[in-house]
């Protein structure tokens, strides 16, 4: 009877023990599983590349972090924490229920854009703009390197007293700089828009390192609009958009949905232009490490509130109408699709458009536009000369401008952007006429982008292709003349064929910013895998290329970087 109790009592203690034994391997696996996690989480910067050894690449980006970029040093900088009243404006109260919730939502988005779309807590975007070619050491710009600057106090004093109005019309030097409207010189008065504005260098439309700028940008674009009218020029219709802190947009509304493929019997210049190509562009030539496009992000507007009751434009209001399912539309006036057969449609107010930065206005920096020397006929028959003749870059190459300074090896850069996002439609670009023949080229209206992610076209690549011949003039003997890419180019474009930073990635990665992406991917994963096919056939065309010629690069680099 005892031993039976005894028994009894021990059974229970063992149980009771293997109970306490079991919830503490319970709690010691749980634990251990937290930590393996967090340490297999990878580094935040990788300094994979062929290009640079691993050492080295840690040592220069230490250098490169220490030397300030001339933009940030400036005295443009922008402070640390964003200025919420850009984002004040008029709520859209006249909005549906649900549709209010997704505005919101969306301009939610848009005041933390910095909040990349991570793979497990690593950022391959942040880690690519941490690499040493995504930093490199730019020249101190001085006066003249910059596109404008705000006028001092006693210039406008001066100027005030003079009261020769019309004489500074007329001479409009004035040094490309900007009259006081509430701002003061102080940078911290400014709105994003004249941030970005007076950023502008000869080399570049952007300092990527700023770290506010896009978010400014972005946060301000959110607002509602104030004023908006057609912009006139151009083909197909776009409205300029104003916000209250008197900032500028282009607006490109979606005109057809993302995905839809364009057809490939329709000529380059009659597809539809495309809001996600806009934007897409935007980040992809940001990728590349470029920055000659303006900011440009996107949002959903609302049609009615936004534009229909603010427009003082006749010719646009004129063209509104309601659909039968009910949706507020309008199409414009312009060349092409401003017809009631091409509507733009609000579901029902509310639309997906782009909003590209305006650029200062041409009376303050005036632009001169280039034909592209490798533009399309547009003739429905006949075919240019660069389709005809192989040896046409041989010509180009003894052409000022693109004889000297690094015009062909620009033209080339933009002829890489346009065949990897598939852009058929550049027929011109501009620079900026203070910078002369020295600077960057701008790559606007990329509306006609990423139309086709099946098929890769060949033929925009012929810059690249046509200049790689051996062709040596005695007496000229300029380096540009045999160059035909440049080394920071390649090395990123080989540093982005990379698993660590597959382009697909990072531009996925960079797309999820912006606001709209909450809607929908900005481009869908087959235009993502199209960008990793045809930059591996940009690399080797240039690879190709270097098979047969020792002069293929131009070395931009020259003591700011070695391999
Ligand atoms: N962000 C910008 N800021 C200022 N001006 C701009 C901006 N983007 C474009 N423009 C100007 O507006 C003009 C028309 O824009 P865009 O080229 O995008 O229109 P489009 O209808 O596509 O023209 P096209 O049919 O000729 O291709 C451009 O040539 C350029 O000079
Ligand atoms: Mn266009």
């Amino acid at each position: 009877m005892v031993s039976c109790n005894l028994g009894q009592s021990t059974r229970s203690i063992y149980l009771a023990l293997a109970c306490l034994s079991l919830a503490l391997h319970l709690v010691i696996a749980f634990f251990c599983l937290s930590v393996l996690q967090n340490a297999c989480v990878p580094p935040a910067s990788s300094s994979s590349s062929p290009c640079v050894p691993r050492a080295d690449a840690e040592r220069r980006q230490s250098v490169s972090h220490s030397s300030s970029s001339p933009a940030a040093s400036s005295s443009n900088k922008p402070p640390a924490s964003p200025r919420n009243e850009e984002r004040r404006g008029r709520p859209a109260n006249t909005l549906h229920h649900k549709e209010r919730g997704s505005f919101s939502e969306v301009t939610q988005k848009a005041k933390r854009p910095a909040e990349a779309q991570r793979v497990k807590g690593h950022s391959r975007l942040e880690a690519l703009f941490k690499h040493p070619l995504y930093n490199l050491p730019r020249p101190e710009p001085q006066e003249d390197d910059w596109l404008l600057r705000v006028k001092k106090d006693e210039e406008t004093r001066d100027e005030g007293s003079e009261e020769e109005e019309e004489e500074r019309g007329q001479d409009h030097d004035a040094s490309n700089s900007y009259d006081k409207v509430s701002w003061t010189s102080d940078v911290e008065t400014h709105p994003p828009w004249l941030r970005f504005h007076l950023g502008i260098s000869r080399w570049e439309l952007y300092d990527r390192k700023d770290p506010n700028l896009y978010q400014y940008i972005f946060n301000a674009l959110s607002v509602s609009t104030s004023f908006s009218v057609q912009k006139t020029g151009g083909t197909q219709l776009k409205l300029l958009m104003s916000f209250p802190n008197y900032g500028q947009a282009l607006l490109k509304p979606m005109k057809q949905s993302r995905d839809a493929e364009t057809d490939v019997n329709l000529f380059y210049f009659s597809d539809f232009e495309r809001h996600n190509a806009e934007i897409s562009a935007f980040h992809l030539d940001r990728l590349l490490g470029f920055n000659r496009i303006p900011p440009t992000v996107g949002r959903l507007i609302n049609v009615t509130t936004e534009i229909r009751e603010i427009t003082t434009d006749d010719r646009l209001s004129r063209t509104f109408f309601t659909s039968p399912a009910g949706n507020v539309c309008f199409y414009g006036q312009c060349e092409y699709y401003c017809s009631t057969e091409h509507p733009v449609c609000g579901r029902p107010h509310m639309l997906e458009v782009s909003l590209a930065t305006m650029l200062p206005d041409l009376s303050l920096a005036p632009r001169r536009s280039w034909r592209s020397p490798w533009r399309r006929s547009y003739s429905r028959t006949k075919r240019t000369q660069w389709e005809k003749d192989p040896a046409y870059c041989d010509t180009v190459k003894q052409t000022p401008p693109y004889s000297h300074g690094t015009r062909l090896v620009d033209l080339i850069d933009m002829a890489v952007l346009d065949f990897l996002m598939s852009n058929m439609d550049r027929h011109h670009y501009e620079t900026f006429e203070k910078f002369g023949n020295e600077t960057f080229l701008l790559h606007l209206d990329n509306g006609r982008a990423f139309g086709r992610h099946s098929q890769d076209e060949p033929s925009i690549l012929m810059p690249l292709k046509q200049c790689c011949r051996s062709f040596k003039v005695q007496y000229l003997d300029t380096l540009s003349l045999y160059c035909r890419i440049r080394r920071s180019t390649l090395l990123r474009l080989q540093l982005l064929s990379l698993p660590d930073f597959r382009l697909s990635d990072v531009m996925r990665e960079s797309l999820a910013q912006d606001p709209l992406a909450d809607v929908a991917p900005l481009l869908s994963e087959p235009h993502l895998s199209a960008l990793d096919r045809r930059l591996k056939k940009v690399l080797k065309v240039i690879a190709t290329c270097q098979d047969s010629h020792a002069d293929v690069i131009y070395n931009d680099l020259v003591g700011n970087y070695e391999d």
